[in-house]
């Protein structure tokens, strides 16, 4: 028998491996099944793009040569239930056979079940000798990583926890209060669920995502640029700090989103759909955020199927939309005014290296931020690069780079 979780986690781990799709858009392509089976195949496909590089290392002894990707990605999710799930072995390896006879890959299910068996048999210790963090890591990203690469590949084979900002003066029962201001919840807490919700008095936002909003302080009445804004997490801080916020998204399904966020909380702005390296306003601000495009490579614990897709050259790529944006928010700057450029991405190229050029290129100069409640972030030039490792006891937090530039 195969089982709707094991299909669903194949054609979640397929889409990703062979076609280069996201997990979230696989996931809301898949066929109608119960919403039970689908967290399953969710957590199942997660749990192997988290591990892969540990999984390949348990199955190479026993492998004589490289099995069909389709085989590989079958072998993972076997080891994956075996290693990190607790499934019980004859599940385990009962399911991944069965699946493998499914997919018209009947001449490998003999290889499938023998290969498990001995995984069962080693799974005591099967870990035990394992650098994890560094198999489960590109060497391209490890090594981009620097210092800390290892707290964050290690953070990257945990959940991220669930994190929300809330309106002025509500407090979000049940929730950890963090000394930046988010409050957090437990991995996986339904966003329905959260109190406040409903009453649209809060909205789901890293911890880290958070800080771009708050180090640009927007004055009361002051008129701010949101440069990139959807889905609106940041257009909202801006908002309820009593910012006049312009917000412009060139993706209209996006601003579509961040109009319905901004709804939901009952909060204004004036909302422009247009490429932000095109669009001239009517007169400069003296304040905006350019919360630029990029790798996300911050985001790899929600989404781990980023260290299989991402290539250095992407990251090259986005450099130059950074810059461009970046070139184009300076002629929207008054003399005196100030920007910060935020990114989720711990690249160096798409962070210090983008403010560095900036300065050389442009009239800005970088204006040293502090971060009292955090400064184990701020760095030895004045920015801030937070980073998954941080506050690692209580469920870390997503890497960003922040930098506070100012026209002269
Ligand atoms: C990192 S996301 C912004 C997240 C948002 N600030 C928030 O907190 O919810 C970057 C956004 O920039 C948009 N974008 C990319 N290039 C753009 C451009 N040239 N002009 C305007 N928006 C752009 C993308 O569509 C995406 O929605």
């Amino acid at each position: 028998m195969t089982d709707p979780t094991r299909d669903a986690a194949y054609a979640l781990l397929h889409a990703v491996f062979s076609k280069g799709r996201s997990l979230d858009s696989a996931l809301d392509s898949l066929p109608r099944i119960e919403a039970r089976d689908k967290a399953a195949a969710h957590r199942l496909a997660a749990a192997v793009l988290r591990h892969a590089g540990t999984l390949d290392a348990v199955l190479e002894p026993y492998l004589r040569r490289e099995p069909p990707p389709e085989i590989r990605t079958i072998l993972r999710m076997g080891a994956a239930g075996l290693l990190f799930l607790g499934t019980p072995p004859h599940a385990a390896v009962g399911t991944v056979v069965a699946l493998t006879r499914s997919k018209k890959l009947v001449p490998f299910a003999g290889l499938v079940n023998a290969v498990l068996r001995r995984v069962v048999g080693a799974a005591p210790h099967a870990l035990d000798e394992l650098d994890k963090p560094r198999l489960n890591t590109p060497a391209w990203a490890w090594t981009s990583w620097g210092k800390e690469a290892r707290a964050i590949a290690t953070a990257h084979a945990q959940e991220a926890p669930l994190d929300i900002s809330a309106l002025p003066g509500f407090t979000p029962e049940g929730g950890t209060a963090l000394p930046t201001g988010s409050w957090r919840f437990p991995a996986g807490t339904p966003v329905a669920e959260l109190p406040g919700f409903t009453e649209g008095k809060v909205w789901v936002q890293d911890a880290a995502a958070a800080l771009p909003a708050k180090l640009l302080a927007p004055q009361p009445g002051e008129r701010v640029l949101d440069l990139c804004a959807a889905p609106g997490g940041k257009t909202a801080q801006l908002c309820a700090m009593g910012g006049d916020v312009t917000a412009v998204e060139r993706d209209k399904a996006r601003m579509a989103t961040l109009r319905g966020n901004l709804d939901r909380l009952h909060l204004k702005a004036e909302l422009v759909t247009a490429d932000g390296t095109q669009w001239h306003p009517a007169a400069p601000f003296s304040a905006i955020l350019l919360d630029a495009p990029c790798s996300a490579t911050g985001t790899v614990r929600r989404h781990p199927e980023l260290l299989h897709l991402r290539k250095p050259r992407d990251i090259e790529a986005m450099t130059v939309a950074q810059d461009a944006l970046l070139d184009a928010a300076t002629q929207m700057l008054t003399p005196g005014g100030r920007l910060i450029y935020a990114v989720c991405s711990l690249q160096p190229q798409e962070g210090p290296a983008r403010i560095d050029a900036a300065c050389a290129r442009l009239n800005l100069k970088r204006d040293p931020l502090t971060l009292p409640t955090l400064p184990e972030a701020v760095t030895g030039q004045g920015d801030i690069r937070t980073h998954p490792g941080l506050w690692a006891e209580q469920g870390g937090m997503d890497g960003f780079f922040i930098a506070r530039l100012v026209r002269a």
